[in-house]
């Protein structure tokens, strides 16, 4: 089953077509890497999914489970029908490529934000504090706990988000993305700034993610020992085209993707 396709979508800057034509499938509950060497379009990518971006064409068709009265049932969006306000509250949460964290507040706050923009209470009921939002702010921190306690921060939940290392904020930021309960996950480069050991962790923690909350991942990443490591399948782009897609094994070893690379002075095999 696909939870994500993206059909034909362009984009351009100006003259510069950023992203051409692309189209690529997501399969429910894996991990799956978007790849291309520098100013390919991966992140506009990831900013026309997420809403940031509006595409001149193309669709982008977002088919989670839903709970329901009587259980599950699948719902399908086409994302573009959206503002970016309300992707989350349809199951789909991002991180970025700079940790955005609110640093004068704490770990615990930070995480809350994530679910906040998907609460019930109104803000005439938020600015009286009524029941509705006490509840819906108890069952919010609860939630934000197990989060925490699943990324082994829970202990520093009262402290300042601004006074933790680089590696600890950008596990906040997971955890912001996380406690909204998504079905689907965007990622944009989480490796960035981290050393070897904290992205051998962060590997763990992705696999984590998607085997023990059954999300799916999609994934930016420069870090090719990390993308080649986690990923099942990887779509490569450049110059906003598709010029692959595959396994990471196929990936690596095909002739087309290690010229992209080469021509750009980059690294494919980590
Ligand atoms: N808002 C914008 N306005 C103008 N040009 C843009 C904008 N966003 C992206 N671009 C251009 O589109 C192209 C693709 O950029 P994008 O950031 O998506 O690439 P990328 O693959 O994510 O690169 P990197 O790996 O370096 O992060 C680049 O040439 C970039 O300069």
């Amino acid at each position: 089953m696909k939870i994500l396709k993206v059909e034909n979508l362009s984009i351009s800057f100006g003259g510069l077509k950023a992203v051409d034509n692309l189209s690529f499938e997501v399969e429910e509950n894996s991990i799956f890497g978007l790849i291309g060497p520098n100013g390919a379009g991966k992140t506009t990518v990831f900013n026309c999914i997420s809403r940031f971006y509006t595409p001149d064409e193309g669709r982008i068709i977002f088919s989670p489970l839903t709970n329901t009265d009587d259980g599950e049932s699948r719902a399908e969006y086409n994302l573009l029908d959206y503002k970016v306000h309300e992707i989350i509250g349809k199951g789909l949460s991002r991180t970025f490529q700079n940790v955005l964290l609110v640093k004068h507040m704490t770990v615990l706050e930070n995480i809350m934000l994530g679910e906040h923009s998907t609460t019930k209470g109104g803000i005439l009921s938020q600015g009286f504090n009524l029941p509705i939002v006490c509840k819906e702010e108890k069952r919010i921190r609860e939630k934000a706990f197990e989060i925490m306690k699943f990324l082994g921060i829970d202990d520093i939940a009262y402290q300042l988000a601004a006074s933790q290392p680089y590696g600890v904020q950008k596990k906040i930021e997971l955890g912001r993305a996380l406690v909204s309960q998504p079905r689907l996950i965007i990622l944009d480069e989480p490796a960035a700034g981290m050393n070897h050991t904290e992205t051998e962790e962060l590997a763990e923690l992705i696999t984590k993610i998607k085997n023990e909350f059954g999300i799916t991942i999609l994934l930016v990443e420069h870090d090719m020992g990390l993308v080649m490591n986690i990923c099942e399948e990887i779509c490569v782009i450049n110059f906003g085209k598709k010029i692959a897609e595959g396994t990471p094994e196929e990936i690596r070893n095909n002739p087309v993707v290690q010229e992209a690379y080469l021509g750009k002075g980059e690294e494919l095999n980590a």
